[in-house]
């Protein structure tokens, strides 16, 4: 069964998703690489292009695609957690695990020109936080710290998956 990393954007899913894969020898996935693989343009072109209701739906796309591949560390965009659907799929075929980073990192980190949802401003970070917490912090099934070093997070992140083993 998938192990999906949600949180904010610029949280670790990426780069923690990748390492995890790695140390369990899993196929790694990256929702926005492959909406991007897929339609051929970047996030930004497709948020251009067809406003952020298609980028949704381009991502719902994506999701469904990624719970299919079995074993799989699906790391998910940052606004996976607004649409109900997508939480159904997830709840349905996988482990969801909230990469939990405190907004005041990430606003020192992102870089907010290759964000739409930040037009700009890094401190639109703290907004997304506030109006999006609840959501990722109720809805997933386990909290991973990632306030210091991102080493001891992946730690953290390989015994939650090998205590939770995926069907194969
Ligand atoms: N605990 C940490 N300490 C220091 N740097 C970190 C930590 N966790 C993540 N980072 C860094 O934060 C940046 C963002 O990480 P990453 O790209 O994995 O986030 P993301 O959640 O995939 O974001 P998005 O998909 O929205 O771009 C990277 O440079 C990563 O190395
Ligand atoms: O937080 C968000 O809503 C987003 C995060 C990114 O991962 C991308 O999926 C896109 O830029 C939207
Ligand atoms: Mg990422």
């Amino acid at each position: 069964m998938p192990i999906y990393l949600t949180g904010m954007p610029g949280s670790g899913k990426t780069v923690l998703g990748r390492a995890l894969a790695d140390r369990l020898g899993r196929v790694f996935i990256d929702l926005d690489e492959e909406i991007e693989k897929t339609s051929g343009r970047s996030i930004p072109k497709i948020f251009e292009e067809d406003g952020e209701d298609g980028f949704r739906a381009l991502e719902t796309e994506a999701l469904r695609g990624a719970s299919e591949r079995t074993g799989a560390v699906v790391s998910t965009g940052g606004g996976i957690v607004l649409r109900e659907e997508n939480w159904r799929i997830m709840d349905d075929t996988g482990l969801v695990l909230f990469i939990d980073r405190p907004p005041e990192r990430i606003a020192k980190d992102v870089n907010p020109g290759h964000r739409p949802l930040l037009q700009g401003d890094r401190n639109k970070i703290f907004d997304l936080y506030r109006a999006r917490e609840t959501l990722y912090r109720g809805r997933c099934h386990i909290v991973i710290p990632n306030a210091g070093d991102a080493q001891v997070a992946l730690e953290t992140l390989v015994s939650v998956a090998l205590e939770h083993p995926m069907r194969l």
